[in-house]
């Protein structure tokens, strides 16, 4: 079997609760493979999103480990796993969370400067994922207002894929679309987990989303099956 790009064994997240801890992930396990897609559901307050934060290293589980690519991040120091992070990792919240006064293009550029890329290749890199996620040359001149939410949403997936992530993260990205809107990011998603052989992780409280997903697992007070 392929060696998992992203690997989660036994972690245990916990918050303080008053007088008490509350346990938000409770031993959970997950191996993703490369050009997988596994789609986590569960009701409200079970720990979606404390999944993603530990598998994303913004947060630090209490135990257990955390493996992104081959490497164990629980041994690294901040500034190692922000690199790990800004190098093997690309994350999609719910909202697009693009600046309003830059085009599409120019929010996939954005990413490329902070990462240090040449301006040209950068470019060439934004309107080839651009392209791939459905936006033509004109839509890539657009701003985020003269966008769909549909597109937008294409815009920060780009976005997120601009480094060549081992690991793509996904929080509820259909939540502000219709149905149908919906439906085509997913569909978007599979083809560019396949694609880019990432190994993608989709949160989503719609059911109905789930024909694409390779795995679809449910979480359920902290416990992940
Ligand atoms: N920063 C925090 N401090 C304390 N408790 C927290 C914190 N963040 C989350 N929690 C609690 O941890 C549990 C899991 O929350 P989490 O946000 O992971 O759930 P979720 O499944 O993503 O929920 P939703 O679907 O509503 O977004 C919940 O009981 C929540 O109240």
């Amino acid at each position: 079997m392929t060696a998992p790009s992203l690997s989660l064994q036994d972690a245990v997240l916990t918050y303080p609760d008053g007088d008490h801890t509350l346990t938000a992930l409770d031993r959970v396990s997950l191996d993703v493979a490369p050009g997988e897609l596994v789609a986590v559901v569960g009701p409200s307050g079970s720990g979606k999103s404390s999944l993603l934060a530990v598998a994303a290293t913004l947060r630090r589980p209490d135990t257990g480990r955390v493996v992104v690519a081959g490497r164990d991040t629980g041994a690294m120091g901040a500034k190692e796993r922000t690199a790990l992070r800004r190098e093997r990792i690309g994350i999609v919240f719910q909202q697009p969370n693009l600046l309003p006064s830059l085009t599409a293009e120019e929010q996939v550029l954005a990413v490329a400067h902070l990462r240090g890329a040449s301006v040209r290749a950068a470019r060439a890199r934004a309107a080839e994922l651009l392209e791939s996620v459905g936006l033509d040359a004109a839509k890539r001149r657009r701003r985020p207002h003269q966008l769909s939410g549909g597109e937008r949403q294409r815009v920060n997936i780009a976005r997120a894929l601009f480094g060549g992530p081992a690991v793509l993260l996904v929080d509820e990205p259909t939540s502000a679309l219709d149905h149908e809107r919906g439906e085509r990011v997913v569909e978007l998603l599979a083809e560019v987990t396949r694609r880019h052989r990432t190994a993608t992780v989709l949160v989503t409280h719609d059911r109905g989303l789930l024909g694409r997903a390779d795995r679809v697992l449910t979480m359920r007070d902290g416990r992940l099956g």
